[in-house]
């Protein structure tokens, strides 16, 4: 197969073209579908497991705040945890993420990794990283401009996830959407 070089391969409106698709997957291949690769690759090295949570460790729901891990989910990431560190990554609020998992032993970055919190380690406190604390009031203003903005777009909803913001669009009318970016 021809690989087809990375910068040639933009996201458009469509995604990801299926040539492109494929040499990225050529590069990056399911875990699972190579699994013995994987495992062969892994030996004598160092193994750090991040996961994402909305969609990976929860499934896609239409309200945002119902989007629960499941229990047996909940004790996999346990175990995983106790044999390599972990860190669940997501776009949402730190807070919001340990909400839905509940495990203190997983490392924690929350808003694309503004607000990154490490479990107590061997006697040590927790691990607070906030780079983008000084930021807070310009988010909030910002915050503020997309609740103007879209309060009249039924089915849109923002969430604050603290150091970021969603504008989730999932509830719009196909055809509002259509005419909001015409
Ligand atoms: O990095 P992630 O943990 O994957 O976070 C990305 C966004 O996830 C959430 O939104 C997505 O899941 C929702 C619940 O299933 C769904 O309703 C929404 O349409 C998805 O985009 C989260 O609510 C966002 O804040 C995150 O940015």
């Amino acid at each position: 197969m021809t690989r087809v070089k990375n910068d040639d391969c933009d996201a458009t409106t469509n995604g990801l073209s299926d040539e492109c698709y494929k040499s990225w997957m050529m590069e990056h291949p399911s875990a699972i579908t190579s699994f013995d690769q994987m495992v062969s690759k892994a030996k004598g090295k160092s193994i750090v497991v991040f996961l994402d949570y909305d969609g990976t460790l929860s499934p896609i729901v239409d309200d945002p705040d119902l989007a629960f891990m499941s229990d047996e989910m909940r004790s996999a990431v346990r175990e995983i945890a106790k044999n390599f560190p972990t860190a669940i990554i997501s776009g949402r609020s730190r807070e919001k993420v340990y909400e839905f998992v509940q495990l203190t032993e997983v490392y924690y970055a929350g808003s694309h990794g503004m607000d990154i919190m490490g479990p107590p380690h061997q006697g040590h406190e927790v691990i607070l990283f906030q780079p983008a604390k000084d930021f807070l009031p310009a988010i909030q203003k910002i915050s503020n401009v997309l609740e103007e903005k879209t309060q009249k777009i039924e089915g849109a909803l923002i969430e604050d996830n603290r150091f970021c913001i969603s504008v989730h669009f999932r509830r719009v009318h196909e055809k509002v959407i259509k005419l909001q970016s015409s």
